[in-house]
């Protein structure tokens, strides 16, 4: 166990208030003595949680050359939604020496160096300048940049040009230097980054992507978010909120969070990583639709969701999953997965358990589904199917598609929506809403599984004009383009055009949600992964535990304070 040394201790003075400060290696302490030297509030702040100490800014004078700033995170919360928010809070102190003060800026420069030693010193970061209200450049240049300036940190900064770009950048340019990377934007984004980071990883590991069986190799660049998108869904469940500050305070500090993240395949090919939302049917449709209606920003989300509601579709298919361990935890537990939280620490000793015993490493050996247990199959109409690994929590739906779905246990939650008459099936979006169960409907049914296979039965009109076999046969498709092993790319690559298949989804490409202007009902929905549509009904997902990290740490359990007072004195939380 480390011991908490004192480094530096004396007297310091913040305005005309005299402080005891202690520096240990894990908090810096500032407690105030009134006039007889006893005791009042303490302020404590984890070294961890230093952004930055500077000497004075003020004119030289004798005065400010025996004073130094403190900059460190601060908890405040939000008055519209009281979530917890990270703001960067100041405290000037002044010296009785010059000497001391120069002291204290050596102790606490050098505690930040050996007790927070995970900080990034330089990133790569990606501005989408088209993302959600197209704030992204401003929030950057106003909110982002000048705190990393504070820290130390420096950036080369991409804002891009295209979709995809950030995604190419990674997966071609030289990384070597580079802490991690950062977007600036929304879940699309974010996207792009995984893919990138996730690709590079498993390319210099020599694994392949495209092989649902193989464990892939865990990513070591960090990936940060600032929300600047729609949804911002990633950033809200892994951080509590959607705000840029609160986000670079944890890249600042060099917060580790890892994510598990599903691969979704079609016949033997890997078509495109996900961590929040696989849904077909009813998020399949909204996604569709809002693409038509990109002009209106985020609230193209509401007004599809109306426009899909009002449909009231349902589709025929085959959902068969893998059941992960009951015995370990249960989406319908109650539980959340907050920071620290106890099930995913306990799928990490289990990674690092089988690392350790299989002496070839985890990382590219085989995932036996036989060996993993038995299939389950259902088979009928659904409104929808979703797959998450997380909670995909976020502005819309605070406590997400699954509230007790865990960031980095290893698996994910499958949720059955089975088809209903339109008001039961609008109970069930409205509980997205508010705190009430969404899964305590008799049509609702929700799994905790490490894979999932969706497929039409037999004699489904697949609106996919063409044989199946031909789409079988390619690989990854991105943007219009098969990223591909072999096959007629070309071909695929006009009908993912046709159908309005694309990443780039500032570009309206034609109808794909088979609107109500058709005649004939589809007898087939698309499926939306993250916010992108894929080309294929029949997919296999697998969940990959853990595969890469954040700079977060999880939602902040307000009731627990982030540090202990070992001392037994009143603590003024900063
Ligand atoms: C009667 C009230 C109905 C409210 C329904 C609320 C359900 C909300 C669940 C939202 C889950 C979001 C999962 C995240 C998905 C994002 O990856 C994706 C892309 O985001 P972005 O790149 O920022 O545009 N967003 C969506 O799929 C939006 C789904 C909205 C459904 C109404
Ligand atoms: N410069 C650009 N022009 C067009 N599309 C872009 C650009 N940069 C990124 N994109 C794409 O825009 C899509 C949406 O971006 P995102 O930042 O997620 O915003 P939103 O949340 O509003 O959808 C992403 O899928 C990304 O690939
Ligand atoms: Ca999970």
């Amino acid at each position: 166990m480390d011991v908490d040394l004192v480094l530096l201790e004396s007297s310091l003075w913040v305005g005309k208030k005299r402080y005891w400060a202690v520096l240990t290696g894990w908090h810096f302490n500032w407690t105030e003595r009134d006039k007889k030297n006893r005791e009042k509030m303490t302020v404590s702040v984890p070294v961890s949680e230093v952004v930055g100490v500077e000497v004075s800014q003020r004119s030289q004078s004798e005065e400010a050359d025996r004073e130094f700033t403190v900059f460190y995170v601060k908890r405040t919360s939000s008055r519209s939604s009281n979530q917890l928010l990270w703001a960067l809070g100041r405290t000037q102190f002044s010296c009785p020496s010059r000497d001391l003060r120069d002291q204290w800026l050596t102790q606490l420069r050098m505690a930040l160096k050996t007790h927070s030693p995970s900080r990034p010193h330089r990133l790569l970061v990606f501005i989408n300048p088209f993302g959600g209200k197209k704030q992204g450049s401003h929030i950057y240049q106003s909110l982002v940049a000048p705190l990393f300036e504070l820290a130390g940190i420096s950036c080369h900064v991409v804002v891009t040009e295209r979709a995809n770009q950030a995604r190419d950048h990674i997966l071609k340019k030289d990384l070597t230097d580079f802490d991690g990377v950062v977007c600036v934007g929304g879940d699309g984004m974010f996207s792009e980054l995984l893919h990138g980071v996730i690709g590079r990883t498993q390319q210099e590991a020599g694994l392949s992507e495209h092989d649902p069986t193989l464990t892939l190799q865990s990513c070591d660049l960090h990936i940060g978010i600032i929300p600047a998108g729609s949804t911002d869904c990633v950033c809200f469940a892994t951080v509590g909120v959607n705000d840029p500050v609160t986000s670079a305070l944890h890249i600042i500090v060099g917060d580790s969070q890892p994510l598990d993240v599903c691969s979704v395949h079609h016949g033997s090919s890997l078509v495109r990583y996900s961590v929040s939302l696989v849904g077909y049917g009813f998020y399949g449709d909204v996604m569709a639709e809002s693409e038509k209606h990109r002009w209106m920003g985020p609230l193209r989300y509401d007004y599809s969701g109306a426009l899909v509601y009002l449909r009231n579709r349902s589709y025929a298919g085959i959902v068969q999953y893998l059941p992960a361990d009951p015995q370990l935890s249960s989406p319908r537990d109650k539980t959340r997965c907050l920071s620290r939280c106890t099930v995913c620490s306990k799928s990490t000793d289990r990674r690092l358990l089988a690392q350790s015993t299989n002496s070839s490493s985890l990382h590219g050996s085989q995932f036996s589904s036989d060996s993993e247990g038995e299939w389950v199959s259902v088979e009928g109409r659904f409104k929808a199917v979703s797959l998450t690994c997380m909670s995909s929590s976020c502005p819309r739906s605070p406590l997400g598609l699954s509230p007790s779905a865990h960031l980095a246990d290893g698996t994910g939650d499958l949720i059955i929506v089975r088809d209903t008459h339109p008001l039961g099936f609008l109970t069930f979006l409205h509980r997205h809403t508010t705190t009430q169960d969404q899964f305590d409907l008799p049509f609702v049914d929700v799994h905790r599984v490490k894979a999932v296979r969706f497929s039409l039965p037999l004699g489904t009109e697949d609106n996919e004009d063409e044989d199946e076999g031909t789409v079988k046969d390619e690989g990854l498709v991105e943007d219009g383009e098969a990223l591909s092993k072999s096959g007629s790319q070309q071909h695929l690559a006009e009908r993912v055009e046709e159908r309005g298949m694309t990443n780039d989804r500032s570009v309206k490409k034609k109808d794909l949600s088979f609107g109500l202007c058709c005649s004939k009902t589809p007898s087939v929905s698309v499926w939306n992964c993250d916010g992108e549509i894929l080309p294929y009904p029949e997919i296999l997902c697998r969940v990959h535990g853990q595969l890469v990290r954040l700079y977060a740490r999880g939602i902040e359990d307000r009731s627990a304070p982030p540090f202990t007072n070992c001392k037994g004195r009143a603590f003024l939380h900063n």
